[in-house]
């Protein structure tokens, strides 16, 4: 029988500080009450281990890399263990305090200890609110009577379990050349000896604003795995901003603690968090520590190395001196504390100047104080496009150099009127030669800063070193090591680097930035090629004919699918090429055919991919756009002046009449269509116009868009039906309410009145076979993650001029336009639309790449998101690189903008976390997260 107050003194003995809360704040502006930004972490089954492993451990990876956080389920720690640790859980906070504090309750081994409050605070902001039992996990020698205790130690021993896994797939990221050293290293520091156990409980706190249930902390430790009750109230750090956790009652939270951080120099982040006080509920939580032993040293995986080397328990010291000195621990650097301050001090604009103007100089002081001792040694640093070379005199550097000596052709002398430094077109390129494996990264839209940048590339886990470079504001240079790493990044045409779309085109020694370079890597397929044929020499030669062969796919240099051979050619898309070659000698030879998987468009008017010529913007936005208020009234809503547009109709027929299609304009985009709209007199262009197959219910919105067409075309003969096109809407199979604010449409976007899709559609329309997780990319709006503190003062490309404001809704045009090319669709996606999203689910391998746009909107939002599919062609399968961008709900209150036209991998061949759509009418955000994987 319990008798006596379970509740520790709080009241009393933080009299003083709770009564001498200061003088109110100074009244605020009336403005709404801001709701606390609730998230689903990114949520992770961890039995995928078994059938999917790769892709599952670079989930977990990148969610370490991006979030800091993650949820697992599937984690192997049975319910029924869980509740009993629950029930002892709160058993043992219910004894009589004063018998809590005896720390007899339990018979753990020396270190177990039970503490409240926090002893050494000066102020609220210190205080936590809640007790806890530390438990070390050290064998107790004595087996124990207590079932408190064996419910414990059962629960620590699976926990512990899943953390050296999880540690070891986190660390396995790190493997590079060291093989599996990594792993071993995390076994032999992290003993179970070394690791903790603490159960946390969080008293209701009768004065809950403002105080914290556990003060905001980063955890001194390599991980820590959280269970936690459905109260909630854990909160965390992202983009400066706190956001909830939801409570998950099956899910345990695993976080990257301080050692990580600086051991994966920076590449898992260690994200500050902390627990709001509940005035009502008890709130109970149990967090395991995966701990390394003091000794242990700390040393980053990665050179050059942001942190010094140190060891756990100089991490540790420093730690405790932080706290004695200013209150709180410090940690590995200070840009979380300012950050969070800032978010904190969104309360009192006095206060946010008395941050501005303290805290860096505290913090400073700090460092000062410290001397060479600062954990924060520098930067990421990049080695240099020239390797790290040193300065030097030219008397040194030009002495005895091959580069300089050989070539005899140097003289100044004049040009063109001015004066010239002459050289050879040999030296020239022979000075190229060490760019060989570079390539630049087009940012068009908003650009992470270049340590982000580099962070990413890290990820990848390239095989040879890589340095990335800012060429100018939007561009930079990534200069490779090797063919397999070039072959790797620049197979992949594009990716999404913490948020931002980056496109990546080969480096030439004549490159013009404005320009982008019309050679880009290429699959090329060579079917039902003969078993002998899969040789090296002659998959080179084949591959020669087009251009420069790259490297062939895994299965062909296996030999494991005899069906088709794949080569990677690096191809100048703006020539034709033949599809079919002859393959071998006069009398054993054969025609074999080729086919070029995703050849892209190229523009020979604003020189860039991604679309032709005909749908350039920058030469349709030459022409006038039209915005139709209200296309009840006339759905016919011309795209430009030049060529005629049915609008994505509201449900309502279009007619088009008397118009001469040429070939150009339709180019290669042409279905059957049987619905409603009237098409009279249109003349089709002779040649490959296709009818699609009567369940082909699609409609091409990009086409009729971006091709400025607006028409699916079926051809019966010379008479050709056209329908209308509502994306999304008669795609999906649903029953349309005729939308009442309709579209506008300018040149190269239309905004679809929103009710028109249900974004549950889009999950279904994936399948059974597509993957499915579903991470939520509210941090791409979240530049200030990036860190333009590393790149030059006054160029800040974060900022709003750069980035268009955080709202990118207001500033983003479209920059990618393209036709959509036809698949054959299978599988149960049957919007063609959703029908793209859904071909990486469907190995559909002839087609490669795509757009769609999609539109989405609430009462709140209206917003188009533009969605870029494509195969990567350097893995085995098909994968999606490439998805929708999405913008948090919360943030859009009026008709938004976006082009959303890549999502990449940010690990290489696997799947990819898309959020589809924003919050539609719906309080969980998780039913529009989707993943698409092959
Ligand atoms: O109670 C929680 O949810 C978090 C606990 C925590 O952050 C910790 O113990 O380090
Ligand atoms: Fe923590």
């Amino acid at each position: 029988m319990v008798s006596g107050d379970p509740n520790p003194p709080f009241l009393r003995t933080y009299k003083l500080l709770l009564d001498d809360r200061g003088p109110p704040p100074p009244p605020l502006p009336p403005s709404p009450p801001e709701k606390d930004a609730v998230i689903n972490l990114p949520l992770i089954e961890l039995s995928r281990l078994i059938l999917e492993p790769e892709e599952c451990k670079a989930e977990i990876r990148l969610a370490a890399a991006e979030w800091g956080f993650f949820q697992v389920v599937g984690h192997g720690v049975p319910p029924e263990l869980l509740d009993r640790l629950r029930k002892v859980q709160a058993n043992l906070f219910r004894q009589p305090f004063a018998e809590k504090e005896k720390g007899k309750l339990l018979d753990f081994a020396a270190g177990y200890c039970y503490t409240w409050g926090t002893p050494t605070a000066t102020s609220l902001s210190q205080l936590s609110w809640s007790e806890a039992y530390h438990i070390p996990m050290t064998p107790s020698a004595a087996p124990t009577k207590l079932r408190a205790r064996r419910v414990i130690d059962e629960y620590a021993t699976r926990v512990a379990q899943l953390s050296y896994e999880l540690a070891g797939i986190l660390a396995e990221g790190f493997e590079g050349k060291e093989g599996r050293r990594n792993i071993d290293y995390m076994e032999e520091h992290c003993k179970p000896s070394s690791c903790y156990l603490r159960l946390n409980r969080y008293p209701p706190c009768p004065i809950p604003k403002g105080v914290f249930g556990l003060v905001p902390h980063t955890d001194t430790d390599f991980l820590t795995i959280v269970y936690q009750d459905q109260v909630g109230g854990l909160q965390l750090l992202k983009g400066g901003r706190w956001i909830t956790v939801k409570p998950n009652s099956s899910a345990l939270i695993v976080n990257i603690g301080d050692l990580f951080q600086a051991w994966s120099n920076d590449v898992y982040r260690s994200v500050r968090h902390r627990v709001m006080a509940n005035s009502e509920i008890e709130r109970f939580s149990i967090a395991f520590q995966l701990c390394p032993s003091y000794e242990t040293i700390i040393h980053s995986k990665k050179s050059p190395s942001i942190y010094r080397s140190f060891t756990f328990m100089e991490y540790k010291q420093q730690i405790k001196e932080d706290v004695k000195l200013f209150g709180h621990k410090i940690g590995l650097s200070s840009q979380n504390h300012l950050l969070e301050e800032l978010a904190n001090a969104s309360v009192s604009s006095a206060r946010v100047f008395a941050l501005l103007g303290l805290l860096p100089s505290r913090l400073l002081s700090r460092r000062l104080l410290a001397g060479g001792t600062s954990l924060m040694a520098k930067k990421m640093l990049d080695p240099g496009f020239l390797a790290g070379k040193q300065p030097k005199s030219f008397k040194d550097a030009l002495s005895g150099s091959v580069e300089s000596n050989d070539f005899l052709d140097f003289r100044i002398s004049s040009n063109r009127g001015m004066p010239s430094l002459w050289f050879s077109e040999e030296e020239f390129l022979h000075l190229a030669k060490p760019f060989e494996f570079a390539l630049v990264g087009k940012f068009p839209l908003k650009r992470p800063s270049l340590d982000f940048i580099r962070r990413f590339f890290f990820i990848l886990k390239l095989s040879g070193e890589f340095s990335v470079t800012l060429l100018d504001q939007a561009n930079i240079l990534i200069k490779l090591a090797n063919d397999l790493d070039y072959a790797r990044v620049s197979a992949h045409r594009s990716y999404f680097v913490y948020g931002c779309f980056i496109k990546v085109i080969k480096w030439s020694p004549v490159l013009d930035l404005s320009e982008e370079s019309p050679i880009v890597p290429v699959w090329l397929s060579f079917p039902r090629l003969y078993p002998h044929l899969f040789s090296s020499r002659i998959l080179f030669g084949l591959g020669s004919i087009f251009g420069r062969p790259i490297h062939t796919d895994n299965a062909t240099a296996s030999g494991s699918r005899p069906s088709v051979a794949r080569v990677l050619v690096e191809i100048d898309v703006t020539k034709s090429f033949p599809d079919s070659v002859w393959l071998g000698p006069e009398k054993l030879g054969y025609v074999q055919k080729v086919i070029f998987e995703g050849m892209p468009s190229f523009c020979l008017f604003c020189k860039s991919l991604g679309h032709k010529k005909m749908e350039c913007p920058k030469l349709l936005s030459k022409s006038s756009s039209v915005v139709i208020p209200n296309a009840l009234d006339n759905p016919l809503v011309p795209v430009s002046t030049e060529v005629p547009f049915i609008s994505p109709g509201c449900g309502i027929s279009a007619k088009l009449s008397d118009v001469a299609l040429d070939r150009d304009v339709l180019d290669g985009e042409i279905i059957v269509n049987n619905i409603f709209a009237d098409v009279e007199g249109v003349v089709l262009p002779d040649g490959d116009c296709r009818a699609a197959s009567p369940d082909q219910a699609f409609v091409s919105p990009n086409a009729a868009v971006l091709n400025g067409v607006g028409v699916d075309v079926a051809r019966e003969g010379d008479s050709v039906n056209a329908r209308d096109v509502v994306p999304g809407a008669i795609s999906s199979g649903l029953n349309l309410e005729v939308p009442q604010k309709c579209i506008t449409v300018s040149n190269n976007l239309i905004e679809v009145p929103v009710n028109a899709v249900d974004t549950r559609f889009v999950g279904n329309s994936f399948g059974d076979s597509s993957g499915l997780d579903i991470r939520n990319h509210v941090n791409w709006l979240d530049s200030s993650e990036g860190d333009p503190g590393s790149e030059s003062d006054g160029n800040d490309l974060l900022s709003p001029d750069f980035c268009g404001e955080s709202d990118p809704g207001c500033d983003f045009t479209l920059v990618n336009v393209r036709p959509i090319s036809f698949v054959g669709n299978r599988g149960r996606a049957r919007g063609r639309d959703w029908a793209m999203m859904g071909w990486g689910s469907h190995h559909c391998t002839s087609l490669v790449e795509t757009i769609a746009v999609v539109s989405f909107g609430t009462e709140q939002i209206q917003k188009i998101v533009q969605i870029h599919i494509a195969k990567c062609p350097d893995t085995d399968g098909i994968s999606t690189d490439s998805g929708p961008l999405c913008l948090p709900s919360q943030t859009l209150t009026e008709s938004h903008r976006i082009q959303a036209p890549y999502v990449s991998l940010c690990a290489h061949g696997t799947k990819t976390d898309v959020l589809i759509a924003p919050k539609q009418n719906s309080s969980d955000p998780e039913q529009n997260r989707y993943q698409i994987s092959d």
